[in-house]
């Protein structure tokens, strides 16, 4: 494998990062394991963007392509997600990851009502971590990723906070209070904790920044805006990549 370093941006398609795409100087097209891969620089930092397809399955697939022919310094995925009206978020308002779950990973319980019991194995075991259901997320690119954007992005709330991976829509109240319930999510999408296993196996820092395009719950299209969400989500890593060497980095 070789080594660079570079950051590597994903989105599972092309609207969440074209905005990124279009930023960049010097571009360079290719693909890579079946995936449009686009590569160029932003400021001084070189930078890879990836669409990987929506879910867990594409994200896992593309994310390795691209690492195994490149190692980046960091992995940023990017797009829209649904809000949990709970977590103050609100259509266009930017969160970041802190921990990511993916929800149907566990044993049936006997009511539906009732959280999943864990699975009685693990998925991954890591130095001292015996990974089930969650991912946790290094929590030093977190707090400067915030910082940049509290910095320099605010035209929204930015606000840190766990997320869920599902694989069906939430698109009811019922199960978005029930998935409340159980995870305190601040976001929901379809990609996360696929990101997130591929980044903690290979042992690299890993950001999951999406802007809200919907609330999570009854599908209510007259309120949803994936042109804003598509907009945000491009600004806050355009803006990120600006101020990464700033910022000293994200290898902590
Ligand atoms: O055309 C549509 O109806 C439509 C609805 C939602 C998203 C899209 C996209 O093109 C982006 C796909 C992407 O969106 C994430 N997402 C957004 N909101 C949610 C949600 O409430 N629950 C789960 N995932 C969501 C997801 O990561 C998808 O990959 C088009």
């Amino acid at each position: 494998m070789i080594t660079d370093s570079h950051v590597l941006v994903s989105g599972a398609v092309s609207g969440e990062v074209s905005g990124v795409i279009n930023e960049l100087e010097s571009v360079k097209k290719q693909t890579i394991g079946g995936r449009f891969l686009v590569s160029g620089k932003i400021n001084d930092t070189d930078v890879h963007v990836m669409v990987t397809g929506p879910g867990i399955v594409n994200t896992v697939q593309a994310l390795t392509a691209a690492i195994e022919h490149k190692r980046p310094c960091l992995v940023i995925q990017t797009g829209c997600a649904g809000a949990f009206r709970q977590s103050g978020l609100q259509i266009g308002d930017i969160g970041i990851a802190d921990q990511e779950t993916c929800v149907h990973l566990g044993i049936e319980p006997e009511n539906e009502e009732q959280a999943l019991e864990e699975l009685p194995f693990s998925l991954m075991t890591l130095d001292n971590l015996n990974i089930k259901h969650s991912y946790p997320i290094k929590p030093e690119p977190v707090r400067k990723a915030f910082d940049i954007l509290s910095e320099t992005f605010n035209i929204c709330r930015i606000k840190t906070g766990p997320f869920i991976t599902v694989s069906t829509i939430t698109a009811t109240d019922k199960t978005a209070e029930r998935l409340y319930r159980q995870f305190a999510p601040c976001m929901e999408a379809m990609e996360g904790s696929g990101a997130a296993h591929i980044c903690l196996y290979y042992n690299l820092p890993f950001l999951e920044i999406r802007a809200a395009s919907n609330y999570v719950g009854k599908r209510d299209k007259k309120t949803w805006n994936l042109p804003l969400a598509f907009k945000r989500c491009n600004g806050a890593v355009w803006e990120i990549l600006k101020n990464f060497d700033k910022f000293g980095g994200f290898a902590g």
